[in-house]
């Protein structure tokens, strides 16, 4: 059993980000190794398959890390999860079970998984407190990532309860920002729009569609406050409940797209496709626990859009296609 204390974690113990090329963990990298960290530890799919059982052991055997962020996970949008649902469950429990399973062999003392606000019933009640995970259906579009990723929350549960380790969960909303997943069918919703309307000014074209109706309302948190909002907790809160984080917030897709649009220079009209899935109507996090630990978001969703379309700018021809 390890007792939790919190405070500062050791900036020379090992600390391994799993998924750290990705949106979440690139940005979960950037701020740990800003914070004094100098021993990190990261592979990509192709260094090492987390999906791989034997490897994942063999690795963790080999690096004994002190610390794990789970940021590695099969994800994708709203037409991604509901084309390839075995993918999103199959590769996430995979992912889940060998990391966790691997972590409690070598002992790491530390562990954050990440699961997303998708855990919630597609009818709970705004805003979406922590305590609402369970009690009801689930939305359809993600199912199968959503069952995944609660299995993931129960796993840590599991640990807590029958070895006494404090590994904790935290859920956060949509997110966004520099190394996001930009192609055109796989992604989510924010970085779709700004490569859209980006596309759509440069060529000139008069309207450009989006999905669905443009009536669902979402939350987006910035990928730089998660990755503070992660460290936070790994510092300052252990219990067996996760805790969501966002900003406290949501706008209409309608909204998000005239932000894109004028944040991009685009003038044309903006149409929506309603035969495209809507998914969930609202989805907005209750952060007041997070709150009551110490922790608000501080980049503004105006300031978000401009700085992540200056990274999309910078970055057009390497984008994840
Ligand atoms: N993006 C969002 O809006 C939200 C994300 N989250 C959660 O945050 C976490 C990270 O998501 P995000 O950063 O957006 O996703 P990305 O797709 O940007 O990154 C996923 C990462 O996982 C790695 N990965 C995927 N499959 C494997 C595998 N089989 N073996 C090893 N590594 C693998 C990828 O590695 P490589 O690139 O090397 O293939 C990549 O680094 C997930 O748990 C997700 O549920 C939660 C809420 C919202
Ligand atoms: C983070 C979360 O992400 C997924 O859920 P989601 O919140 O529905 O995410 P989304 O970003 O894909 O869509 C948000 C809304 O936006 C609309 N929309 C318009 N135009 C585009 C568009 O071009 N692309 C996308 N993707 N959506 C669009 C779309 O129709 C929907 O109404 C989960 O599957 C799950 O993975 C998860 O946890």
């Amino acid at each position: 059993m390890t007792a939790f204390t919190p405070g500062r974690l050791d900036r020379s113990s090992p600390f391994y980000v799993a998924g750290h090329g990705g949106l979440v963990g690139s940005a979960l990298w950037r701020k740990l190794t800003a914070e004094g960290f100098t021993k990190m530890v990261g592979r990509t799919s192709k260094e090492l398959d987390l999906r791989n059982r034997a490897a994942v052991f063999a690795f963790f055997e080999r690096e004994r890390p002190r610390y794990v962020a789970l940021a590695a996970a099969k994800v994708g949008g709203i037409l991604a999860n509901k084309t390839y649902p075995v993918d999103f469950l199959s590769d996430n429990v995979q992912i889940q079970v060998n990391v966790m399973d691997a972590a409690h062999r070598y002992g790491v003392e530390r562990l954050l998984f990440l699961g997303s606000s998708c855990i919630y019933p597609k009818l709970a009640p705004q805003p979406l407190k922590e305590e609402y995970l369970l009690t009801g259906p689930l939305e359809e579009t993600n199912e199968a990532y959503a069952i995944a990723k609660i299995s993931g929350i129960m796993q840590v549960q599991a640990v807590r309860q029958q070895y006494g380790l404090p590994w904790i969960s935290a859920m956060p909303t949509n997110l966004y920002g520099p190394g996001d997943n930009f192609s055109a069918q796989g992604s989510h919703v924010l970085p779709a729009l700004i490569r859209r309307f980006d596309e759509a000014r440069i060529r000139e074209e008069a309207s450009v569609t989006n999905w669905g109706t443009g009536a669902p309302r979402r939350e987006f948190l910035h990928v730089d406050d998660l990755a503070d909002a992660c460290l936070h907790l790994l510092e300052n809160y252990d219990g067996p409940e996760h805790v969501n984080v966002g900003v406290g917030e949501d706008l209409t897709i309608k909204e998000l797209a005239g932000l894109v649009a004028a944040t991009v220079g685009y003038k044309g009209a903006i149409e929506w496709d309603a035969t495209k899935p809507d998914g969930t109507p609202r989805k907005l996090m209750d952060v007041r626990k997070l709150e009551s630990l110490g922790w608000t978001a501080r980049i503004s969703l105006k300031e978000g859009i401009e700085s992540t379309y200056a990274w999309f700018e910078d970055n057009r021809n390497g984008v994840r296609d």
